[in-house]
């Protein structure tokens, strides 16, 4: 990473420690290499933020473009105290920290979709596999290999007993959220970007702005998440979750890793974050991974 600026001396609350650098490649690559070197130095809740990234990586070997200057783009440094288990809820509840800092700073009615993606709802002409909403932002977590003593760092200190585990996971948490962007300026047809969404009377928030509501999100949906020892149903949040998750009772198209297919509708998300679909033959399916597209039904 290049350019990098000192730690900010008022931090953005609730981040522990942040990071900005003007320029660099991949915030999600700079963070785990850093966190890896040393582990000590990156407690629960640092955060990375770069004004420019020049190689975003997306989930599935993917790029995530953004023009210079133009975006929200920055990795979290979380020591979750849940079993490895829960760990898919993660990206759930990254994504309904998003989508809840997005509506409220902009007015912009948003949801998610299974597994990563935050939407701007009924946006639009209809799009093959995204219907008449537009992807506004996206969530990559990378979970780290387990470390050394140092692993757990400070935040490990106050676990709570009965997490097993508690604070020897780490996972690196990328959230790209596109703010300003034109429309020339998006990568593909079914992107949006806050500043084309919003009503033109609101003034678009700045990249900080979007960062502090998303931390704040991030760090209450955490706290009831680890208190339930990851347990999202027992916590509420499952159903949080649901609520603005507009993959369930739609007809969806899966992908599943090796490039398998499976249709049908989506019907609830189980006790680990996964996505049940019912097949038209009538069979339960459980998606764990891979790419979801919503279909028109009928
Ligand atoms: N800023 C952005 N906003 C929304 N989506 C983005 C953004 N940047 C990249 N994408 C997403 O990344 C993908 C494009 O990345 P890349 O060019 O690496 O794709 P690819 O691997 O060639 O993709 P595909 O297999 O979908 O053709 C698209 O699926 C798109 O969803
Ligand atoms: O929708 C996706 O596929 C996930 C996109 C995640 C993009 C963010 S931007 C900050 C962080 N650094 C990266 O290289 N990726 C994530």
């Amino acid at each position: 990473m290049a350019g990098a600026v000192p730690d900010d001396p008022s931090p953005l609350r609730p981040f522990t420690r942040v990071v900005r650098v003007v320029r660099t490649g991949s915030t999600n690559t700079d963070l785990r290499e850093a966190v890896t070197a040393d582990p000590g130095a990156w407690p629960h809740l640092s955060v990375l933020v770069a004004q420019t990234q020049d190689a975003g990586r997306g989930r599935a070997g993917r790029g995530w473009d953004t023009a210079p200057g133009t975006a929200l783009t920055a990795s979290v440094l979380l020591r979750p105290r849940v079993p490895p288990g829960r760990l898919p809820w993660l990206t759930l509840l990254a994504g309904l920290a998003v989508q809840r800092a997005t509506a409220e700073l902009t007015g912009v009615r948003t949801g998610l979709k299974w597994p990563n993606d935050v939407l701007v709802l009924d946006v639009g002409e209809e799009v093959d596999g995204w219907g008449t909403d537009r992807k506004v932002a996206g969530i990559l977590a990378e979970a780290l290999p387990a470390a050394g003593p140092h692993a757990a760092g400070p935040h490990a200190a106050t676990s709570h007993a009965g997490a097993g585990h508690a604070g020897s996971l780490a996972v690196v948490l990328g959230t790209g959220v596109n703010v300003a962007q034109t429309r020339d300026q998006l990568p593909v047809p079914w992107a949006t970007s806050l500043r084309l969404a919003a009503d033109a009377r609101v003034t678009t928030p700045g990249a900080e702005e979007l960062l502090s509501g998303v931390g704040r999100h991030l760090a209450d949906l955490l706290t009831r998440w680890e208190a339930a020892a990851g347990d999202a149903r027992a916590a509420g949040l499952a159903e949080d979750v649901a609520r603005v998750c507009v993959t369930l009772g739609r007809s969806v198209r899966a992908e599943l890793p090796g490039g398998i297919e499976v249709t049908g509708t989506a019907t609830a998300l189980d006790n680990d974050g996964h996505l049940l679909l019912r097949t038209p033959e009538g069979a339960e399916r459980t998606v764990r991974a891979g790419d979801v597209r919503h279909v028109r039904a009928g």
